[in-house]
């Protein structure tokens, strides 16, 4: 299954125009990327990426299949959605689900769209929305902590996971994402279970006027400025003029329109390209003449693991791996070209999959 971005912010802010954008212009440049909807709110959409192009052009095969990831459109959160308002407990719900949030900050004025909170704030509608996220953690967090208290008397392992579960709990109550905290992969089976929300990495959509596009205006600064700490990215785009763009059916009527505008691209690329990273994933390839593909791993996956993807049983009769790294794939032109200069190496169950190799499983079931 693909992993998902979720789409998530204050009410009216432009999440759903951004989600339709992306679904529509898919459609439109059919050859840039597929989009498919698999529900009103969720879609999946191909990931550009370069060396897969490349990979196709040296071997030519009958189909080349890029990598996708879900996108969905999550209703908007309001003040007291951790307690329950505005159908709260289901669009968090929703947002347990996904694997990284596209948090969409309103940063246009327009009278005509209702807001709910006064003036234009960027800073304060992301911190409402980042309240609510660390208020559901909180709750998740003290569940446990009172099942682990009783056990961390006698059980030293309990014990351990009490006090990152304290350090979680110290952190929210600041007013910070568990993301900034900082924990490590030797702590994360602590928590794991918890499926926090505000430890899934984010990006910020800072969605401006028309005038803003291409500079990003005051409100776009002040987001930007207030994430300075996290390290987290923040797209500037008009979710609207992109939703325009993917409207039109003919591609030079885009490309047109594109051009009055100063764009080379749909800003939408970039976000594509951004969530995929933000999403700490990996991409192998395979390399046949029927196929050449490019599949979606995490850092730190052993072979058996990354041919799971692929399909169980390569997993379940994992033998070896035949491996080449991209570089070498494109410098000798071909498998058989690698393999004649020992570009192609044997791996075994404990290889530690990189990221852009070229994998054939050997498998038996
Ligand atoms: N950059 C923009 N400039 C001006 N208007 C915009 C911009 N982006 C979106 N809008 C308009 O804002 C309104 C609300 O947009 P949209 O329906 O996408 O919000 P939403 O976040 O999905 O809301 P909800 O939480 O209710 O689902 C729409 O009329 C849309 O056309
Ligand atoms: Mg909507």
């Amino acid at each position: 299954m693909a992993l998902q971005a979720g789409i998530v912010g204050l009410p009216n802010v432009g999440k759903s125009t951004l989600f339709n954008a992306v679904s529509k212009s898919a459609k439109a440049q059919a050859s840039n990327y597929r989009f498919c909807t698999i529900d009103p709110n969720v879609g999946l959409v191909d990931v550009p990426d370069e060396r897969l192009a490349k990979l196709a052009e040296l071997v030519q095969p009958n189909r080349v299949v890029p990598t996708q990831i879900e996108i969905v459109d999550i209703a908007g959160l309001v003040r007291g959605a951790s307690k329950g308002e505005g159908l709260g407990n289901k669009f968090l719900g929703n947002i347990r689900e996904v694997d990284a949030i596209i948090h969409v900050i309103r940063c246009f004025e327009d009278e005509n769209i209702l807001r709910d909170e006064g003036a234009i704030n960027p800073v304060s509608d992301k911190e409402i929305i980042d309240t609510e996220l660390q208020l559901k953690d909180l709750e998740s967090v003290e569940k446990k902590m009172s099942r682990t208290e009783k056990m961390a008397k006698t059980d030293p392992k309990a014990k351990v996971e009490l006090e990152i579960l304290q350090r979680c709990k110290a952190h929210l109550e600041q007013g910070k994402s568990i993301r900034e905290l900082g924990i490590t992969k030797e702590e994360m089976p602590a928590i794991a279970d918890l499926f926090l929300l505000t430890i899934k990495p984010v990006l910020y959509v800072a969605n401006v006027d028309e005038a803003s596009m291409h500079t990003g205006n005051k409100f776009s600064e002040m987001l930007k400025e207030s994430v300075k700490n996290e390290q987290a990215e923040v797209i500037i785009m008009n979710n609207s003029i992109e939703a325009q763009i993917a409207e039109m059916e003919n591609p030079d009527d885009q490309q047109l329109f594109m051009e009055e505008y100063g764009m080379k691209e749909p800003a939408l690329n970039r976000l594509i390209r951004s969530t995929y990273k933000l999403l700490t994933l990996q991409t192998y390839f395979t390399a046949g003449v029927q196929e050449v593909r490019a599949w979606t791993i995490h850092e730190g996956w052993k072979a058996p693991q990354a041919a799971s993807v692929i399909h169980t049983d390569f997993e379940k009769g994992f033998i070896k791996a035949e491996v080449i790294a991209y570089n070498d794939f494109v410098q000798y032109g071909s498998e058989a070209a690698c393999r004649e200069v020992g570009k192609l190496r044997i791996e075994g169950k404990e290889y530690l999959v990189k990221d852009g190799d070229i994998m054939h499983f050997r498998f038996n079931v």
